[in-house]
């Protein structure tokens, strides 16, 4: 009998957070190395559906690096990353495209349909969703002076069709992000799967941006999880080498949607069964919280 009491009490903890959230939109960037192994797949896919089914507008962003990695090892072909952005010449684009759209994204579509979903995939040439330019990565030399220096067919988010993600959302269909973009003449472009999340979520107003990652959360020096941190702080953090890697573009790209409108930034576990539901719908949350 405690039992089934407590477990009614859990369900309860959730019911403030499902009125809040009903008809909000919620950015969810599913990276690559959350989508380790079946368990967690089912995991995610049922997550979103459950959000899906409570009345909120989930829009799902995925990356796909380690998947891109493999595929280019088994091509022999070596890739650098600047700033945990892949240095993309064209024949590296090809791969990113064919990975990214012909193979993750299909999947990721394919599970969250399995489990009742009605999940459409697109990457950003789909409808001109992600109108896009070339990146220059900003480097700091060993003088300290900043430099700008060409990556390839690295991009950022220009501008995102909305009217395309709303036309799905009215439909009852789940739109899935390949972070592919597209340049006025055509071109495609190779765009960290973060900042495409970050782009879509301020584009659209939304209440939450959430990246799933392989990692607790943000760390600190002592490799601590920091539950709670301000965009000053993390600048902080980055200048002190403290976030390194594929971090930076991460919390960076919280920063800017922050700064654009977006209510809050979680960098959450996404090696966590059910980290998604644990995030929205508990009192505690899990990860990383990046505040204005
Ligand atoms: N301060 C930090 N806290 C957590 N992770 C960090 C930090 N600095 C660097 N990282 C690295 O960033 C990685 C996450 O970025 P990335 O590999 O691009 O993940 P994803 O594929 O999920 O986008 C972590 O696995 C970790 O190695
Ligand atoms: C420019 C750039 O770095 N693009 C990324 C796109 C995929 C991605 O971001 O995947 P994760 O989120 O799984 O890391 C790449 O080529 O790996």
């Amino acid at each position: 009998m405690k039992h089934l009491i407590e477990k009614a009490n859990n369900l309860m903890e959730a019911l403030p957070y499902i009125r809040r959230f009903a008809g909000k939109t919620f950015v969810i960037k599913y990276g690559g190395h959350a989508m380790s192994d079946e368990r967690l797949k089912e995991s995610f896919a049922l997550d979103v559906i459950m959000l899906k089914s409570l009345g909120i507008n989930a829009v799902i962003v995925h990356g796909g690096g380690p998947q891109i990695n493999e595929t280019l090892k088994r091509y022999g072909i070596v890739s650098e990353f600047v700033r945990g952005m892949r240095v993309t010449d064209s024949e590296t684009m090809s791969v990113v495209e064919m990975v990214l759209v012909g193979q993750v994204n299909k999947e990721v579509v394919g599970y969250l349909n399995l489990h009742g979903g009605k999940a459409v995939g697109l990457c950003g040439k789909d409808g001109s969703l992600l109108l896009s330019r070339k990146l220059l990565q900003e480097v700091t030399s060993e003088n300290g002076t900043v430099e700008q220096i060409d990556i390839g067919y690295v991009g950022d988010v220009v501008k995102v069709n909305t009217d395309l993600i709303k036309a799905l959302e009215q439909g009852g269909y789940l739109p899935v992000i390949a972070p592919v973009g597209v340049g006025l003449e055509g071109e495609s472009y190779n765009i960290n799967a973060d900042v495409v999340a970050g782009r879509v979520a301020a584009a659209l107003n939304a209440e939450k941006l959430i990246l799933l990652t392989d990692t607790p959360g943000v760390l600190d020096k002592d490799k601590k999880l920091i539950q709670k941190i301000s965009v000053a702080q993390m600048h902080g953090l980055i200048e002190d080498e403290s976030i390194t890697g594929g971090m930076i573009p991460k919390v960076v790209c919280c920063g800017e949607a922050l700064n654009d409108g977006v209510k809050k930034a979680h960098i959450i576990d996404g090696r966590m069964e059910h980290s998604v539901l644990l995030e929205i719908f508990t009192d505690v949350g899990i990860g990383t919280e990046i505040t204005k």
